[in-house]
């Protein structure tokens, strides 16, 4: 893992958003992963400016994100297909029909699973992957004990993930308590990873990640595997290690 150390937030967003760039400028159909939560907003807008001044173009970009709550429609501001489209698919030049995100209202949800699969398949793989990190090690919304060789399914959530996430919604009986995720082994498909991490509720997250061993309890120490994975961490969530 190539550990790339940044003084803060906006620091991690702005390096995230020079990879990202690259990425998309370099190939001619470039196929994004993207994440939900509040980390990767800050690389979003930054992605929003360099569009805004024609720097990067994507026109010819397909995007494909993690994760949906179950039950929650585009319309419904807590889904993240609206999270998507409004922290960053409005603002940019892409085709709206080229962006991804699993349906967590679909009526068939393991038909869903398999054709976002498929979906992905047909794309060859993701270029770039961006992720962020659950307290508990989650990418994506796979839980401590997913198998690493999981792809696209449903997910019961854990009470501490719904718990971190209660903080978007009224109250805690509207947080979900299942969703629909990308798999381990999805994830790892793809060519290229840059993991996020910001802020010192993380730190002991981080320390686990990179001081402990690969195991299906902690998730994200699969990508310690994988042969391109950088992590983007500010200083505050690299304050329990040592680099
Ligand atoms: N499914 C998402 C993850 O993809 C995300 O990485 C995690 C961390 O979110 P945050 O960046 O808000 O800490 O939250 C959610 O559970």
């Amino acid at each position: 893992m190539n550990i790339i150390a940044a003084k803060d937030y906006q620091d991690m967003s702005e390096k995230a958003c020079e990879i990202v760039s690259e990425t998309v400028k370099s190939k001619d159909k470039p196929v994004l992963g993207l994440a939900t939560g509040s980390t990767p907003e800050g690389l979003y807008q930054c992605l929003i400016e360099k569009n805004k001044t024609n720097e990067v173009n994507f026109e010819h970009v397909t995007t494909f994100n993690l994760d949906e709550y179950v039950g929650l429609d585009a319309d419904n501001p807590n889904s993240y297909r609206y999270f998507m489209n409004e922290k960053l698919f409005n603002h940019i030049n892409v085709n709206q029909d080229n962006t991804h995100v699993p349906s967590g209202v679909a009526s068939n949800l393991e038909e869903e699973c398999a054709t976002y699969e498929k979906l992905i398949k047909e794309h060859g793989a993701i270029d770039l992957q961006i992720l962020g990190i659950g307290l508990n090690g989650h990418i994506g919304f796979n839980e401590p004990g997913t198998p690493f060789t999981s792809r696209t399914h449903i997910v019961e959530l854990d009470e501490s993930t719904r718990q971190a996430n209660a903080r978007f919604f009224d109250s805690m009986d509207e947080v979900p308590t299942q969703a629909i995720t990308t798999g381990i082994e999805t994830i790892m498909d793809s060519k290229k990873i840059v993991l996020l991490v910001s802020g010192e509720n993380k730190a002991d997250t981080v320390k686990r990640l990179m001081e402990g061993e690969v195991s299906e309890d902690f998730p994200a120490s699969i990508l310690k595997e994988h042969a391109d994975v950088t992590i983007i961490a500010d200083e505050a969530a690299l304050s329990k290690v040592d680099l």
